[in-house]
This record gives C-alpha cells, structure tokens and sequence, in this order.
C-alpha cells in the first residue's frame, strides 16, 4: 500500500494525477493545502512515500511555485558529492492530465442578469488565468467587471466559493475547476469547457525520497513506445560571465550523443543564510542579485555511459543536481 501527497482538496487536477499514476486500490491519497507542502510533507513525513506536483501547462507554460522549489531544494542543498547537490528528494514518474475548465457557482444563476453594479468574485488557482484569458475577457464584458481571486488550488475554489454562496445583494462569487470539483462540491455548472485552447494539458512529476538504487515507477500504461524511452531531469549554474560556459555543458550532450527535449531557466537571489553551505561557487557570483538555474531534460539512453556524462557535466558546472531518471508516458506522444 502506498500513501502519496497531492494538492487538495480532493477533486484538484493534481488529485486526478495521482489516481492516474497510483489507480491501484488501497492507495492512501493525501491531501495537503500547497504545492510547496507536498514537497516539505514528503520530506519529513515517513507515511508519505510519494507527491504529485504540476510542472508545466501547454498553453500557459511553467508551473513556478515547482521550478522554484526545485531550484530552492538544489540551491539550499546540504548534502554534496563534489559539485553534485544530493537533495532529500528525486522524480521517477510523469503524468498528463487533460484539463477541461468550468465556470462553477453553489447554485443555478443567470449571468445575463447581473446589473453592472455587481461585485463579481471569481476564484482560482493563479495557474488558471492565463488558461482562461480569452474567455474572462468576454465574460467581463458581459457582467461589467470581475474579480479575480487566486486560490490555492482550483478545487479550494470551488469550496471558498459555495462557503460564500450567493446571498448577498449585488456580490456573485464563482469559481473555475473541473467538473469532478464541481460535482464533489454539489456546485453548478454555468459553462464549460471554457478553457481558451482545446487539449489543454498539464504535466505532473511524481516524486519520492531518494533511492538511487531503486528503480523509477513502472510506465504507466504501459506500450510499446514508453517500454524504453527514460527521461532525466537535470538542474545546473555555471559560471555567468564565462562566455561559453553553458555551452559547455551542452557539449557534454553532444559528445554522448545524447537528444535534450527541453532547456529553461529561472532568476535567484543568493539567499545569505545558505552562504556557508555552498562551496562550489565563486565568491563573484555570491555577491551577484541576478543568477540564473538551468533546467534541462534529456532522453536517457541506456547504451550511454552516464557516469562519464555526470563527470562531464560535473566539470562544466558550478554546481549541478540530477534529480532522477523516469519513463516517458505515453500521452507525451499524443498529437493534438
Ligand atoms: O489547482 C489544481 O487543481 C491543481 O492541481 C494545480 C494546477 C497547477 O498548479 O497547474 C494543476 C493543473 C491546472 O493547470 C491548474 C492548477
């Protein structure tokens, strides 16, 4: 039996992942009230064996609250090997969820027959407005203006908003999730989908407390395509004012022949607290406001030598994490 920690309420997307990537019966779902707090839950907490986080959106791109936790978890890293951050926690699956976006109320209302004067409330996860920007445009001509209220996740939202009802004169209160939050919550359905772009879809990591001599969860479902497709997810800094230096590490991918499916990057400030922990750095960056972490993905062919890549990388970075290696699902290949 496994416990795994999710984003709640129930009802959430991040709840359907986890019942995409653990349908097994028996399975403990945990609810907990932030993204961060999965993170730190599974951590410190030994009855949870895994979390679900999202990553990334395809039409509103990353997920920051787990690029930065991720970042934050490497950058503030105690346990090293070398320049190799060793963090608490590592990935070992993936999960894509459709997600089909509803206007929600506690109960049947007309919005064609709010007078402008009316105070319109419309909760969320902030995740969720720039999947429904087109849409908000329109409905806020229609009913004057709205306010959006961002929420911890979209299910909350449909709790905060039927708390609220809609009993008071002039005020409406409305949120936007899926329609399992909805029926969960016995809230009405006003629209939906109202997601600006049809396939909407977000991707969620499964992560667990590292193991490196374990294996990464199972494909799920299994076929032929995911059978030996691995991923792995790497963060890294390099020296910022070296011309090159990212280069260099990308040449590392080369030389090995190995394909990179994706690159980005997020800011930090050095938090002065970490100061001392970090050794790998140079004093010069230390003092620097604006850095840079690199986030890079690539595929994980089992005929290469990884040790030598980690060597490789290990020399052309500052400091670098990898944080795990795990199968491709299949809905990565689904064509829109
Ligand atoms: O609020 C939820 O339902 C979540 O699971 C979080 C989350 C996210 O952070 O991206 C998941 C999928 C949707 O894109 C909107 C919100």
């Amino acid at each position: 039996m496994v416990n795994v920690a999710f984003l709640g309420p129930l009802g959430t997307y991040s709840h359907q992942a986890a019942l995409q990537q653990f349908p097994d019966a028996g399975t403990v779902y945990t609810p907990v009230e932030t993204i961060p707090q999965c993170f730190e839950e599974l951590a410190n907490d030994k009855s949870l064996d895994y979390a679900v986080v999202p990553l990334e959106n395809s039409t509103n791109g990353q997920v920051v609250f787990t690029y930065d936790i991720l970042r934050d978890l490497m950058n503030g890293c105690e346990k090293y090997n070398g320049n190799e951050a060793l963090p608490e926690l590592e990935i070992v699956a993936e999960q894509y969820v459709s997600i089909d976006l509803c206007l929600i109320a506690s109960g049947a209302i007309d919005l064609t027959s709010f007078g402008k004067e009316t105070d319109v409330k419309v909760y969320s996860h902030p995740q969720v407005w720039g999947q429904t920007t087109n849409y908000l445009k329109r409905l806020g001509q229609k009913v004057g203006s709205l306010r959006l209220i961002d929420s911890a996740s979209t299910s909350g939202a449909v709790q905060m908003c039927c708390e609220e009802g809609n009993s008071v004169a002039n005020e409406v209160s409305l949120a936007i999730a899926s329609s399992t939050a909805a029926n969960l919550h016995t809230a009405h359905i006003l629209d939906g989908p109202i997601n600006d772009k049809r396939g909407n879809t977000t991707r969620f990591l499964t992560l667990r407390r590292r193991k490196p001599k374990e294996p990464p969860l199972a494909a799920r479902p299994s076929s032929p395509i995911t059978k030996d497709q691995k991923v792995s997810i790497l963060t890294f800094v390099v020296k910022q004012d070296s011309p090159g230096s990212l280069v260099d590490v990308l040449n590392v991918l080369k030389e090995h022949q190995i394909n990179m499916c994706s690159i980005s990057s997020r800011p930090y400030h050095y938090p002065k607290e970490n100061e001392n922990s970090i050794q790998q750095e140079d004093t010069e960056s230390k003092k620097r406001k604006w850095q840079y972490i690199f986030f890079i993905e690539v595929n994980h062919d089992s005929s290469v030598d990884w040790t030598l890549v980690i060597a490789g990388i290990s020399s052309n970075s500052l400091k670098f994490c990898f944080w795990g290696t795990f199968y491709r699902n299949i809905r990565y290949f689904e064509t829109s």
